[in-house]
Parts: C-alpha cells; sequence; structure tokens
C-alpha cells in the first residue's frame, strides 16, 4: 500500500507494523480458538468478522476477548465439553444405511455421536434420561449431541417419549426400499440363526394364494407410511428430515448436504471427502474422523444379498405399492420404489 504521508515516513512506518502486528494476531487468535474449541467451525460470518475487524484496526470482539479472559476451569470445561441430552436422532429405519450416515456425519467437527446404539427409547426407557445422558460424548456448545437407533422408527411409544425428553428434537429417517430393506434384515437375521426358515416360507401365509404374512417384523417394518403416521402425532413434518437409503450410496455428499443444512451445520462434508471403493461396492471416506486413512464400514455392512426368487419379489412390490405412494404423498418425495 502506497504511503500517504510520504514528507512524514515514521507515520508510515507505524502504520505497516501496526496492520502487521493485527494480522498476527489475528491468525494467532484464530489458531487459539480453533485448538481450544476442539475443531468447532466459526460459522462463516463470525469468523470472517473476526478477521476483518482485526485486520482493519479494530478491536478483539467481546466473545473472543471474553474467551481469552476465560478462567482455567472454563477454558479447561470448553475445551473438554459436557456430555448433553441428543439434539438430533437418527430414529429409523433398520437397514437403511444409518451406520453409514452417522459414521459420515461424524467428520464433520461440529457433530459428535455415540458409537453404539443406545435404544433407550425402546429396550431401555426405565433407566432414565441421566443415564442415556451418561452414554453420549462429551460436546462443546457449538457442536451438536446425535445417537442412532433405526428400530425406535417402528417402536409405538418412541416418538411420545422423545418428545417428552425434549419437542425441538430434530429427526432423520433413513428409508430405503422396503423390499430390499426385508431381505437384508433377513439376511441379517440369517447370519446369525442359519436355523431360520426361507424367506419365501416366511413371507407368505399361504404360497399358492400368495396372501403375505403382514405379521412378519421384515414385512412390518417397511411400511413406512403406517410408521410415519404415529411420528405425526407428536412431531411436524419440518422437523424430520428423510434421507434417501439409495442416494446415500449413489451420492453420499449429496444426502450429507441436505443432513448438514437440515441439521444447521456449516457444509463441511463435500464429494472431496469420499470415494468409491469397488471391492466394497460403496462410498467410502478418504479420512476416517481422526485419521488420515480411508475408511469404509466394517465387513457387517454391505454383504452379499441373499437371492430370492424374482416372482416373489414381484409379489413384494405389489403389496408395497400403495404404502409407498402414500409415504410419497406424506413426506412430499418421490424415491422411486415402485419405477
Ligand atoms: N457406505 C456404505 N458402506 C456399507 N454399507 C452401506 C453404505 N451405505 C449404505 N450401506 C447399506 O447400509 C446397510 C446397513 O444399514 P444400517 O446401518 O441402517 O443397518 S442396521 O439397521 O444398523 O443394522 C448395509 O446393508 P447390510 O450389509 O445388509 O448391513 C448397506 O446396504
Amino acid at each position: 500500500m502506497p504511503c500517504r504521508s510520504p514528507r512524514n515516513p515514521s507515520v508510515c512506518v507505524r502504520s505497516a507494523v501496526r496492520k502487521c502486528a493485527l494480522t498476527v494476531v489475528s491468525v494467532l487468535v484464530s489458531f487459539y480458538l480453533k485448538k481450544e474449541l476442539g475443531g468447532c467451525v466459526l460459522h462463516g460470518r463470525a469468523a470472517g468478522s473476526l478477521h476483518r475487524r482485526l485486520s482493519d484496526g479494530g478491536d478483539v470482539p467481546d466473545a473472543a476477548r471474553g474467551f481469552l479472559a476465560a478462567p482455567r476451569g472454563r477454558i479447561r470445561t470448553l475445551r473438554s465439553g459436557m456430555k448433553q441430552l441428543p439434539s438430533a436422532i437418527v430414529v429409523g429405519v433398520k437397514k437403511g444405511g444409518t451406520r453409514a450416515l452417522l459414521v459420515f456425519l461424524r467428520v464433520h467437527p461440529d457433530a459428535r455421536a455415540t458409537g453404539t446404539e443406545p435404544h433407550v427409547f425402546d429396550r431401555f426407557y426405565g433407566n432414565g434420561l441421566a443415564r442415556y445422558r451418561d452414554l453420549m460424548p462429551k460436546t462443546l456448545d457449538c457442536q451438536i449431541t446425535m445417537e442412532k437407533t433405526p428400530s425406535y422408527f417402528v417402536t409405538r411409544e418412541a416418538p411420545a417419549r422423545i418428545y417428552s425428553m425434549s419437542r425441538s428434537t430434530k429427526l432423520i429417517v433413513v428409508v430405503r426400499d422396503p423390499v430390499t430393506r426385508a431381505i437384508l434384515d433377513y439376511t441379517q437375521t440369517l447370519s446369525k440363526k442359519p436355523d431360520i426358515p426361507s424367506f419365501e416360507n416366511l413371507t407368505f401365509k399361504n404360497r399358492t394364494t400368495g396372501l403375505i404374512d403382514t405379521s412378519w417384523s421384515a414385512i412390518q417394518f417397511g411400511i413406512y407410511a403406517k410408521h410415519l403416521d404415529n411420528w405425526l402425532q407428536y412431531f411436524p413434518m419440518r422437523q424430520i428430515l428423510f434421507v434417501s437409503g439409495e442416494r446415500l450410496i449413489s451420492d453420499p455428499a449429496g444426502e450429507l448436504g441436505r443432513v448438514q443444512d437440515f441439521l444447521g451445520l456449516k457444509r463441511i462434508i463435500t464429494d472431496k471427502h469420499f470415494y468409491f471403493n469397488q471391492t466394497k461396492g460403496f462410498p467410502c471416506l478418504k479420512k476416517a474422523e481422526g485419521s488420515s486413512k480411508p475408511h469404509c464400514l466394517g465387513k457387517t455392512k454391505g454383504r452379499t444379498h441373499h437371492n430370492i426368487d424374482p416372482e416373489v419379489v414381484q409379489r413384494f412390490r405389489d403389496f408395497y405399492r400403495p404404502f409407498n405412494i402414500k409415504f410419497y404423498q406424506m413426506t412430499g418425495m418421490i424415491f422411486g420404489w415402485d419405477d
């Protein structure tokens, strides 16, 4: 920048030194905040204005000043965080791709989630919310706490229980073609109990008439419209995000973009984070959370499907069609399962 007072060069030198010092302070403050906040993203405007004010010769903003002046104990809490009840829950569906969603989302510095499924709103409700909170990872004020338990979506009591914990809980449902979902569900059960009857035997009450046994849980779980109805008694549609399990495989970054928007997170996870692993047959992360190595989901995710008689599959499709159409109407989204 040219010197505006050539007759008094010391003014120019002072101004240049001041600018330089402010830039250094600005860099140090943002480095310090990032380190202390454990990776919280200073969202666009806040970060931008801090940098601008400092490099324009302004003061350090109150929040940053307050933070810098915080006593050691407070800083320690800020750094390690506190356990909080989740503000967002992946409530379903079983075999929809819920693990993939959570593993991908955990790449985001402002999202923290439990590794295992807590099952509090279906199996362990009696243990109370304090125990539930204990299961959560520590989070900072700027981070959201999450968990996933896909069986909640089909649990009658789950919506009322989650509502009574917090009516503002954000809900995410990863849905997948109910026919594929049922086959994956069966494949998983078969891997644990090889003696169960064949898929075809479990599907039909009467194979000759083609009457489907709707009491079989693998079939029940896929009637999404019915289960959604139960959630809508407590939560408005705007509080529920439906993620396409199919698109989570074909375009993970696209679905993760929608999820980040829904959760109010900055869009940090993009297609740069993924690659398609030919051997696995699924998208994987170029770098896992807290690691620099590529990461695919484990062996139990992305199994080879059990082969089902195409006639049975067709009968299944016919059975689900009206329920799928109802579900498309309720969500205002067409998932394309009946094409
Ligand atoms: N990236 C990636 N890697 C591996 N697997 C993927 C991925 N994205 C979606 N999927 C599909 O997710 C299916 C498992 O879904 P869930 O995690 O919801 O299963 S569970 O309900 O928690 O058991 C899983 O099916 P299974 O292999 O039968 O478990 C996959 O079909």
